[in-house]
């Protein structure tokens, strides 16, 4: 591959099958990787890096279907200076459209004395040989002295030029360990531009590990600098903490377009429908504040941000989803949200509240979200249906303040409550029953004076998830009349505390509203006169 005709296009050079397959766990198998090859090239890369032929027989198999079935993108395989991986790269691609041998051989201090035990004048042989011997394969040649990012500049400079004297077609500049910082990285970029002769024939790349979470920004200090390849992984998965994320970088460029003036042949819409690929084929999950294609990258909480969100979009967004192929942004309802949010949910599920029930349900919801990590759309559907189904809206006449249950084997059920009452008493009593709900219920009805006959009593999970909501509904007959409730509580005792309390306070507002004329004073037999605590169960409290 030349230097493109178009100074500003880049090539998105996409190691995922390379560097990508060396983060442990990710290894795939012939059938993922073509699956992910092909995925790459709908996606739009210019380069798919399809492995290390020599590294196993499976990968050499790999590497040689790629080649064979995989058309458009330039398809390279990775080499170490040395014959053996030359010609086996070279065979793996025999059938390629498009081919590229990429050798790479370490060239800072610490590889060649620790690790490869060669001095500079062997490394450049071996880099000159190398490349020589590649280009008997394909014209299409890169090189990349590995640990660049930490070779003494000087001697880096010679490395290079003596590639491109050898016929390397692009030059990779690794930051193999992470170890550079935008400045110093574009420094370096900025003395081979200057000190290589020759350098303006080739393709200058980049291709940056992530392990001071600096890969990406480093890639795009060298794009400052003149590079014009960006070597990434779908994802960032690679060695140790990673590659370049291939979506972080094309979405830095594409949204600071005015920044950078750089373009890429993505499908961006394609970038999260790949990252998802990848996902199910390793089973290596995304974590969910990932850059662009985690779960949260497009998800909005808290209240401020929510209702501006719902204003105007870009006050809080800087790509819209369905640019990288998600479908919508998300307002999460949670602890931090406000109401314009809540407003907005329970439209779209097709409820009407007024502003006094919007509140009610507000209410209840910050109560909820206090206890509760997730609140799903039924949270809100049984929060909206509750509040609904709570009578005319009239301020109950009693609340449940507080509930303790005791049972077990070998144990007599009881129940203490304590309930608030309108005029501001609170009145706690207790009371034993077949079993825990029944001694709540049976407390419930010694405080307010109200017998009743139950009728039915359900229990269902109205939620998904450990902290799923119950539901709880309650039917009563009382001096002929059926009353039914329902209410829901992570808290399935709970839940069945506030249906039956709701029945009893309807029953309670029938009274008044039947015979309290024409004033507004709550029959004497409705009215707590003091605190009172009875029972011989544990008295909660408030
Ligand atoms: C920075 C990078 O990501 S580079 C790519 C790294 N990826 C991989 O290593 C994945 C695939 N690797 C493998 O499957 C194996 O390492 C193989 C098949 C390539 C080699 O296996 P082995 O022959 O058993 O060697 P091993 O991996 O233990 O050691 C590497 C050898 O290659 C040498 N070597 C390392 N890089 C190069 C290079 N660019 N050119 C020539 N020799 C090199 C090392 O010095 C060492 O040589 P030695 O045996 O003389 O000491
Ligand atoms: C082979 C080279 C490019 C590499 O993966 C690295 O240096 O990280």
């Amino acid at each position: 591959m030349s230097v493109p005709s178009d100074p500003n296009r880049l090539i998105i050079f996409d190691t995922t099958l390379r560097d990508g397959e060396q983060s442990p766990g990710c290894s795939m198998n012939l059938q993922e990787k073509l699956e992910m090859a092909h995925a790459l090239k709908a996606l739009g890369v210019d380069v798919i890096e399809a492995g290390f032929p020599i590294a196993s027989p499976g990968d050499f198999i790999s590497v040689q279907a790629i080649a064979r079935e995989v058309h458009g993108p330039v398809i390279a395989g990775l080499a170490r200076c040395n014959p053996a991986d030359i010609d086996r790269a070279g065979e793996a691609l025999r059938d390629a459209e498009r081919s590229r041998i990429h050798v790479f051989l370490a060239t800072s201090a610490i590889h060649r004395e620790f690790k490869l035990k060669m001095t500079p004048a062997e490394i450049v042989t071996r880099a000159v040989e190398g490349i020589k011997r590649a280009k008997q394969y394909t014209d299409d040649i890169e090189f990349s002295p590995e640990d660049a990012a930490r070779t003494e500049l000087d001697f880096l400079a010679e490395v290079c030029e003596r590639a491109v004297e050898a016929g390397a077609t692009t030059l990779n500049i690794p930051d193999t360990v992470g170890y550079a910082v935008p400045e110093h990285y574009a420094r370096i970029i900025r003395h081979l531009k200057t000190h290589v002769r020759g350098v303006e024939k080739v393709v200058l790349s980049v291709h940056c590990h992530n392990d001071l979470g600096l890969a990406v920004a480093n890639s795009l200090a060298a794009l400052q600098e003149g590079a014009r390849q960006v070597e990434c992984t779908i994802n960032g998965i690679g060695e140790r903490a990673g590659n370049c994320a291939l979506e972080e970088i094309v979405m830095a460029l594409r949204t600071r377009q005015d920044y950078f003036g750089l373009t890429t042949g993505i499908n961006t819409r394609l970038l999260f429908p790949t990252s998802r690929k990848l996902t199910h084929v390793t089973g290596m999950q995304v974590q969910r504040n990932k850059a662009i294609v985690g779960q949260n990258a497009f998800a909005h909480e808290a209240g401020i941000h929510q209702d501006g969100m719902l204003k105007e979009r870009s006050t809080y967004e800087i790509m819209k989803p369905e640019d990288v192929g998600i479908t919508k942004t998300e307002l999460v309802l949670g602890k931090h949200s406000g109401r314009h949010a809540l407003r907005s949910k329970v439209i779209e599920l097709g409820y009407h509240l007024d502003d006094s029930q919007l509140q009610q349900v507000f209410d209840a919801f910050k109560g909820l979200a206090d206890r509760k990590k997730h609140i799903y759309d039924a949270d809100i559907e049984a929060l909206v249906e509750s509040q609904l189904h709570a009578g005319t809206g009239t301020a109950p006449l009693w609340t449940l303040e507080a509930f303790t249950c005791n049972a077990g084997t070998g144990t007599l059920p009881s129940a203490a409550v304590a309930l608030w009452h309108q005029n501001g008493n609170i009145i706690r009593d207790s009371a034993t029953g077949d079993g825990p709900v029944d001694a709540l219920f049976k407390t419930i009805e010694r405080i307010t004076g109200i017998d009743v006959e139950l009728l039915d009593y359900r229990i269902r999970s109205v939620t998904v998830g450990e902290d799923a909501q119950g539901e709880a509904t309650v039917e009563v007959s009382y001096q002929g009349r059926k009353l039914s409730a329902r209410a829901v509580s992570t808290d399935i005792i709970e839940a069945s505390a506030l249906a039956f309390l709701e029945t009893i306070n309807r029953i309670l507002l029938r009274k008044v509203n039947d015979r309290l004329k024409p004033t507004d004073d709550v029959p004497q037999e409705l009215v707590p006169n003091t605190e009172t605590t009875a029972g011989t169960t544990p008295t909660p409290t408030a």
